[in-house]
């Protein structure tokens, strides 16, 4: 399974991105960089985090405009599974592949510290290796990573299980005190209506391997291995 790591100027997960699906879960995986439009036949892209044209105007909004993205919405578009992490997530959102919006932590703070997770479904390309309710950690870095969203927007993702993780404490527990950046319903990851597109505030990257204190987050890597090779990408 081909994967693609998307680069911006300013993008600073890119290199971590690049080192797990290399090193540790062993897939092929080649730099897409943004100033040229050819995705090189990957099988998944991962747009990363980081501070895409360093956050000005309001964070991916433009990267969003960057030659690579018209083919990245493409993809998506037509199925093609796509990763946003962090700032990805934020340049999904400005870029019209994913509902809502990523605006400033009310705290005013850039929240760096491990974050409990609540897996809400694991019967996605994203998450079948985890457990529904399962209780992951995770970390975050974002200073504008609150999730927003008008009534009736939530109101669907919510309907139809688009909500893949959401912020908890460490019994699972869905508390304000547990929500380190104001998201409404303590949305902490989305996917699109169709399922292919999923965008997430924490950094499954940086928790991917022991060394760095755990791996839960290896398990996303590993759901989108597990379900290509099961037949999706027959
Ligand atoms: N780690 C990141 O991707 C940072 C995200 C973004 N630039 C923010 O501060 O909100």
């Amino acid at each position: 399974m081909k994967f693609g790591v998307v680069v911006f100027p300013g993008s600073n997960c890119d290199a971590d991105c690049y080192h797990v699906i290399d090193k540790v879960l062993e897939q092929p995986v080649t730099y897409l960089w943004h100033g040229h439009d050819d995705l090189q036949g990957v099988d998944c892209i991962i747009v990363p985090g980081g501070f895409s044209y360093g956050d000005y105007l309001r964070t991916g909004s433009i990267a969003r405009f960057s030659p690579v993205m018209n083919k990245v919405v493409d993809f998506g578009k037509k199925g093609g599974l796509i990763l946003g992490i962090c700032n990805g997530f934020q340049i999904l959102t400005e870029a019209g592949l994913l509902p809502g919006a990523l605006i400033r932590n009310p705290s005013l703070q850039f929240r760096c510290e491990n974050a409990y997770l609540r897996v809400e479904r694991a019967d996605t390309p994203f998450t079948n290796e985890f457990t529904r309710g399962q209780v992951i950690q995770i970390p975050i870095a974002h200073g504008e990573g609150s999730y927003v969203a008008d009534e009736e927007t939530l109101k669907r993702i919510e309907d139809n299980g688009q909500v893949l993780f959401r912020y908890c404490n460490a019994r699972g527990e869905i508390t304000p005190e547990a929500n380190p950046n104001g998201s409404l319903h303590n949305i902490a990851g989305i996917i699109n209506d169709e399922g292919n597109v999923l965008g997430m505030m924490p950094h499954p990257e940086r928790c991917s391997e022991k060394i760095l204190g755990g791996e839960d987050g290896l398990l996303l890597f590993k759901s989108l291995v597990k379900w290509w090779m099961g037949g999706a990408g027959r």
